[in-house]
């Protein structure tokens, strides 16, 4: 029997009708029984999704915004498929349940299940577009919507994973199906026990190909980016970066977990523990070797650098003269746990502690309002947090030029900054 395996295909790789044929290219020689290839929205369509969710919070009109994203996907339908193929009405219909979830009320109370309920439409669309487009090629290919397997709790937006229900379903509803055919199925999106829509947060698509993985026990995961592999650099942001024809599976969590954004965070975890080798490659060079994460003894030498946009330096100061102590320290965690937001980096003094957090709608208002009785709260946003691994013995210095640093912490292997852009005068 073949062994299975897990292609996931992001949103850069199918961001245009060219896109897309590059896709199938890569599958002509690859497809096969027992092969899942996950799709995540085309481009940007996620975050247009999300423009028209804000849009439509702060009552303005959406309308062209939703225009735009329905004339994209019907542009690069015209490139693929000829006048009158089942896709245009396929996607008709698409629209109008989305135009129909999109008549409900939104309030701030019930955003996030509003927000699971619309943005998924990105992956239902671009699934359809790449499966009839296999299909149109002579690749069959069964369409599954992920809603029906991926199982999560009701913490939408950032849905929890529900181990051994998903893992039942995958085992009883794809596994025989994927004897026959393989299966195109949507990243990011699942659903609670009620069926409602969820998502695994954004970017979610690689961690769904790891869950898909770990529940069919698969033999491995290749997920095709735009880049050679993991580098020791973002390159849109360092040139002469370095390519790591493999690396392990904890270095590799640990890359994402400050923020290298060419893999999720959560994808690692469930790979590591069943074994599953992760494959990234690059869909413009499909044939290169690209980047093994595996169970390696091989160490990474050379510093990898990770910035992480978009973040907010919080400090909370007691106000009464005591020390930080864990009452404190706990007063702080229980509302960050609450509303559910993570902490980049933390820094505790005698009289403060000062947090580093991804900026999220609405969270900061909520964790002042919440805090303020408490401590004396100032907070910078728009800030940048740059994580430097194995540093060895390069100069900081010409990290920060151009750069006011906010807060810093080294260990040997791991320099940390928070820094803003200076304003050129
Ligand atoms: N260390 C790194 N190595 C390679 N790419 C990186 C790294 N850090 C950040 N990236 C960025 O990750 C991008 C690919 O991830 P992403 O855009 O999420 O892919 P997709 O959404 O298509 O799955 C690259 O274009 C690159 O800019
Ligand atoms: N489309 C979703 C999920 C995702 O993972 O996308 P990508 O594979 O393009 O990062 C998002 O943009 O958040």
């Amino acid at each position: 029997m073949a062994k299975m395996v897990v292609y996931k295909f992001g949103g850069a790789s199918v961001k245009d009708a060219d896109a897309i044929k590059n896709l199938a290219e890569i599958l002509r020689n690859r497809l096969r029984r027992n092969m899942v290839i996950v799709v995540s929205a085309m481009g940007k369509t996620t975050n247009a999704l999300e423009s028209i969710l804000e849009l439509k919070l702060s009552g303005n009109d959406y309308s062209l915004n939703s225009a735009k994203i329905k004339e994209f996907h019907f542009q690069i339908c015209s490139e693929l498929f000829p006048n009158g193929h089942r896709i245009f009405l396929l996607l008709e219909n698409l629209f109008i349940a989305l135009e129909k979830r999109l008549e409900f009320d939104l309030n701030k109370e019930i955003y996030d299940e509003y927000y699971d309920s619309v943005i998924g439409y990105g992956e239902l669309l671009s699934s359809r577009i790449v499966m009839e487009y296999l299909c149109l090629e002579g690749m069959i290919t069964l369409w599954k919507d992920a809603r029906e397997f991926i199982k999560t709790n009701s913490d939408f937006r950032f849905a929890k994973i529900n181990w051994s229900l998903t893992k039942a379903f995958c085992q009883s509803q794809l596994r025989p199906l994927l004897e026959t055919y393989p299966i195109v199925t949507q990243g990011f999106i699942g659903s609670n026990e009620q069926n409602l829509p969820t998502t695994l947060g954004r970017e979610g698509s690689d961690f769904s190909a790891a869950i898909l993985a770990t529940s069919l026990n698969a033999q491995s995961v290749t997920i095709w980016k735009d880049v050679p592999g993991v580098l020791n650099a973002d390159p849109k942001r360092y040139s002469d970066t370095v390519l790591f024809q493999e690396i392990g599976y904890e270095e590799a969590a640990e890359m994402t977990y400050y923020g290298a954004s060419v893999i999720h965070p959560k994808t690692i975890k469930p790979l590591a523990i069943a074994g599953i080798p992760l494959f990234v490659k690059s869909f413009l060079k499909p044939d290169s070797d690209g980047t093994k994460i595996h169970q390696t003894e091989h160490t990474v030498q050379v510093p990898t650098y990770i910035v992480k946009e978009k973040q907010l330096l919080v400090s909370f100061k007691v106000t009464d003269f005591t020390f930080i102590e864990e009452k404190q320290i706990h007063q702080v965690y229980e509302q960050l746990r609450a509303l559910k937001l993570r902490v980049n980096m933390l820094q505790i003094s005698a009289i403060s502690i000062s947090l580093v957090m991804d900026s999220q709608l609405f969270m900061l208002e909520k964790l002042l309002t919440n805090l303020k009785p408490f401590f004396e709260i100032r907070y910078n946003e728009g800030l940048e947090l740059l994580t430097i691994l194995h540093p060895g013995q390069i100069s900081i210095a010409e990290h920060l030029e151009g750069y006011e640093v906010l807060l810093e912490q080294s260990t040997r292997n791991t320099i940390q900054v928070v820094r803003r852009k200076k304003v050129e005068n």
